[in-house]
């Protein structure tokens, strides 16, 4: 089954915003790999604190 998995910041992640991700992240992967996978694609969503997410060396956020 296809398992999509997405890092981001958890201050992107809201109800309405997790809910199009979810699914137009499986209509992406239906619509490339054909709609018998829909019923079995995966999205998981993993939210971080800007605070644990360095970039160029230093967290973000700060
Ligand atoms: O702005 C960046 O370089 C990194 C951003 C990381 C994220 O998780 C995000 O924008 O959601």
């Amino acid at each position: 089954m296809p398992l999509i998995e997405v890092k981001l910041y958890e201050k992107r992640v809201t109800p309405e915003t997790r809910g199009q991700l979810i699914e137009r992240l499986t209509d992406a992967a239906a619509e490339v790999l054909g709609d018998e996978v829909r019923e079995h694609t995966w999205v998981v969503l993993h939210p971080v604190p800007e605070t644990h997410w360095g970039i160029a060396g230093k967290p973000g956020g700060d």
